[in-house]
């Protein structure tokens, strides 16, 4: 492949990211089987938007970013950047990360330490793809540290920051790169719990404000639901799903998102009918006919599948009487175990041989080895055909 970096003409461009099939193997030192870090891989990103790579070590999130910078390339596939094709493995197109418009925010912040922290917020104003076009260039260095609380600390050197803040002088570094697409590989991973909640709200502002198109990657499903305009979750080298946060939560379309996404009680289907012109199904599982109000894409009547319910929709009251009266989605069951989480009690139900877990109020009594009844609210029960 040449290093060809004659650029398609500008089109009318509503979207900063195209990827389109992407699939790329590494070369195996030692030889066998080539196995895909990513296989056929596509989405799109809208100007201005924050979309998440997310999903579990090794699924290929940050094989996928390293394309878009052009960092790795890909054996098939396709990459458009604001509407210019900077990789086309068909049209032997290939345009080095330099000449893309982007900037890139790595894990380890990649501050140079023997530079004061002024001339690591102006080096892209001097040795950048824009360099030359500035004149003022201490002054918009000091007006960006400004931005991200930096200013007092313009004359140190970088490695006098703390952590947060040289993941802000990143920050401030990329922006002033003045990319159409921002690129982000676990840019928070290396700061404590409470300076990352703090940072990523401070990271989506700063995005927001300049309205950069920012692609993010991380494991934290946390960080990504947090964050992001949309999800895409990767699992094995493949996109499992694309969505909104809270659709990809409420409505996961696999068993792998369902769990991987928040936890989720998970039953094996034995049985279960077509779905009706709602996607409603009944269910047979190991405690019983399941009504779920919706079935995801791809769902038939026949053998397999889960049920998926998150705790959080199901009840649990106590059973009252020997033989208590069951309404449709009740089950009788056993408590296993009951934890005391503060504001709110989480138990697991043993009913047949399935295990249920459930969100109780903190104040709900119960013991383990006590009946209880457990209702699946049918609206938030979904049928996964995988
Ligand atoms: N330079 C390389 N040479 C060989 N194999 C690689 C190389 N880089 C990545 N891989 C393999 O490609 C697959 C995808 O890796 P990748 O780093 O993209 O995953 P990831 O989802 O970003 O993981 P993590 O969250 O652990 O960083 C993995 O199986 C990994 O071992």
């Amino acid at each position: 492949m040449t290093n060809n970096v004659v650029l398609a003409p500008e089109t009318a461009v509503t979207e900063s990211i195209v990827v389109d099939r992407l699939r790329k193997s590494y070369e195996r030192p030692s030889g066998g089987d080539l196995t895909y870090a990513i296989d056929g891989v596509s989405f799109e990103v809208p100007q201005g938007k924050f979309v998440t790579l997310l999903g579990p070590s090794g699924c290929g999130k940050t094989t996928t970013l390293r394309c878009v910078a052009g960092l790795e390339q890909a054996q098939e596939g396709r990459i458009d950047l604001g509407g210019q094709v900077v990789f086309d493995a068909m049209g032997k197109r290939y345009v080095r990360p330099e000449d893309r418009p982007i900037a890139m925010v790595p894990q380890s912040y990649g501050i140079w330490p023997h530079l004061k922290v002024i001339d690591n917020a102006a080096f892209p104003l001097r040795y950048g793809r824009n360099r030359g076009r500035a004149k003022d260039v201490r002054e918009r260095a000091l007006r960006m540290l400004d931005q991200v609380g930096l200013a007092a600390m313009a004359d140190r050197w970088a490695t006098q920051l703390s952590g947060g803040q040289q993941q802000r002088l990143a920050f401030a570094r990329a922006l002033l790169c003045e990319p159409e697409v921002l690129l982000l590989d676990e840019p928070l991973s290396n700061l404590d719990a409470k300076l990352r909640a703090q940072l990523r709200q401070e990271l989506r502002s700063f995005q927001e404000q300049f309205g950069v198109t920012a692609l993010y990657v991380t494991h934290d499903q946390s960080e990504a639901l947090a964050l992001s305009d949309k999800v895409i979750v990767m699992n094995k080298g493949r996109v499992e799903q694309i969505d909104e946060p809270q659709r990809i939560y409420a409505r996961p379309r696999s068993s792998f998102v369902a769990d991987f996404i928040g936890s989720a009680n998970l039953f094996a289907v034995q049985h279960v009918s077509r779905p009706g012109p709602d996607g409603g199904v009944v269910a047979e599982t190991g405690i019983g006919a399941v009504l779920c109000g919706e079935s995801a894409p791809g769902a038939r009547g026949g053998d397999g599948g889960f049920v998926c319910v998150r705790p959080e929709n199901v009840q649990v009251r106590t059973a009252e009487g020997e033989r208590p009266a069951l309404s449709d989605n009740e089950f009788l069951g056993t408590v296993a175990s009951s934890e005391f989480l503060g504001d709110r009690l989480e138990l697991v139900v043993r009913s047949g041989d399935v295990s249920i877990t459930a969100f109780a109020r903190a104040g709900f009594a119960c013991r383990p080895g006590q009946e209880v009844v457990v209702a699946l609210d049918p609206g938030a029960t979904r049928y996964l055909p995988d």
